[in-house]
């Protein structure tokens, strides 16, 4: 097979090429000469970079030569970009943390909010990117529970990062929950197995304030955390409920900069009602190249994301080990079910706030085959604790032997899962 020839592109000093690859196409880049970043994290001169399934931009201060081999979907160089309002906004939180280190205070504790599909999550990798160039070392809280940048969808979680955000994989090299990856960062997560916040309000708020508490506390602990401070990446909700998470987040977390992206009202709304109790409010415009994704992207997104936590991706391969596994031997459990019945349907004298963190017992049967299911860390099930107790790390079910009353599961460590209490929700994933 002969390999397509490489294209040259050439970029002007504060240029940006954005391509978009396809699911089942791979497509390499390599910076030939002068330098240039991927969402802050700086390229490699005469690195190879492989791709699939991605929407990436390539940014240069200086101008730079990239070589691409393979075909993209969508391929251009832009001349007008954000990034200079972005490197500013790094420099002013930069300043916070020269004065954070100085005075021994706290450091900036940055939230991004904004509507879908903005940028909030690159936003976030760039400043954290920036900040690590810097020898910072942010803590990055991930409250965007339908995408799991950090390990798995449905997840709240914080991650102290220490490393460089990797340009190929993301955040998913920087911290992972399965302790083979190698990785020196481990990610505190909880599960909230639903896709958006408004799925179980209750249930989201209470974890949202045991993942403050919890950052609070490593932010008393660790200096180097507590004066570079935090970013927070919010989902894209900006109707009343995301109010009030955007609300609970800064009381939480004593957030002291909100960073609006794209959007006009919101800026004025968040200006209005939390200027005055001493946050700094900022705006910040949407980069054009910033791509809106679809429903069946997002699902492949997520799918991407399953495989890469049990098989690795391309650069760091790993192999999951199959174990089988007595249903008596595990309590499969799962919140709130009765948040999704109407009201009228709830027990009599039990509202639907209550029903929306009470937990269920699932019996093992088929409709378990192919769900991706959350180990947590709790020994002894007592509620509430056991919605607030973080988690080790993921299960795949590969197999029920409803017969033999087993179950074959994929896991990312061999041996005995140590933990019997999994967390079911709504991830599915068949294993291609
Ligand atoms: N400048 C850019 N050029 C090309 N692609 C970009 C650029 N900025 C962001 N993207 C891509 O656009 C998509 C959306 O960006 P991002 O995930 O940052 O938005 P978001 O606001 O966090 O979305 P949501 O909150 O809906 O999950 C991503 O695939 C991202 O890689």
């Amino acid at each position: 097979m002969t390999l397509p020839e490489p294209k040259e592109w050439l970029l002007d000093e504060e240029n940006e090429l954005r391509i978009e690859i396809d699911f089942d196409t791979k497509v390499k880049l390599r910076l030939v000469t002068g330098t240039a970043e991927v969402f802050g994290t700086e390229l490699g001169q005469n690195v190879d970079y492989e791709f699939s399934g991605r929407k990436i931009a390539v940014f240069t201060w200086h101008g730079c030569k990239i070589l691409i081999t393979g075909t993209c979907s969508v391929e251009y160089i832009a001349n007008e970009t954000p990034m200079l309002s972005y490197l500013n906004t790094h420099i002013a939180l930069e300043q916070r943390r020269v004065l954070a280190t100085q005075n021994n205070k706290a450091g900036p504790r940055v939230l991004i909010v904004g509507p879908n599909d903005v940028g909030k999550t690159s936003l976030s990798k760039m400043l954290l990117s920036y900040a690590l160039r810097q020898s910072r070392q942010p803590i990055y809280v991930d409250l965007d529970c339908s995408e799991g940048s950090i390990t798995m969808p449905g997840c709240l979680t914080a991650t102290p990062l220490t490393e460089m955000i990797d340009v190929e994989e993301g955040f998913g090299s920087s911290a992972t929950s399965a302790p083979t990856a190698g990785s020196a960062v481990m990610p505190l997560a909880y599960y909230y197995g639903f896709p958006s916040p408004k799925d179980n309000s209750k249930l989201y708020s209470l974890l949202l304030s045991r993942l403050a508490q919890s950052v609070n506390r490593r932010l008393e602990e660790d200096e180097a955390a507590r004066t570079s401070g935090i970013v927070i990446d919010t989902n894209g909700l900006i109707d009343a409920t995301g109010y009030e998470i955007i609300a609970q987040c800064i009381k939480a977390f004593s957030v002291d900069v909100i960073i609006v992206l794209g959007h006009e009202r919101l800026y004025a709304d968040m200006t209005r009602l939390h200027q005055k109790s001493g946050v700094a409010v900022i705006k910040l415009a949407k980069s054009g190249g910033v791509v809106e994704r679809d429903t069946a992207f997002r699902r492949q997104t997520q799918n991407q994301k399953i495989r890469e936590y049990f098989y690795g991706t391309s650069k760091s391969e790993l192999a999951p080990y199959s174990t089988m596994i007595n249903f008596h031997d595990i309590e499969i459990l799962q919140v709130g079910e009765g948040s999704l019945a109407p009201s009228s349907a709830l027990p009599i004298g039990e509202d639907r706030k209550v029903s929306e963190t009470h937990v269920v017992n699932v019996e093992p049967s088929e409709n378990l085959l192919h769900s991706v299911l959350a180990v947590s860390n709790a020994d002894k099930r007592v509620e509430p604790d056991i919605l607030e107790t973080n988690l080790a790390g993921f299960i795949y079910v590969s197999e029920i032997h409803d017969a033999r009353k087993k179950l074959t599961v994929l896991s990312p460590c061999p041996g005995r899962i140590p933990k019997k209490f999994w967390w079911l929700g709504s991830l599915k994933w068949a294993e291609d």
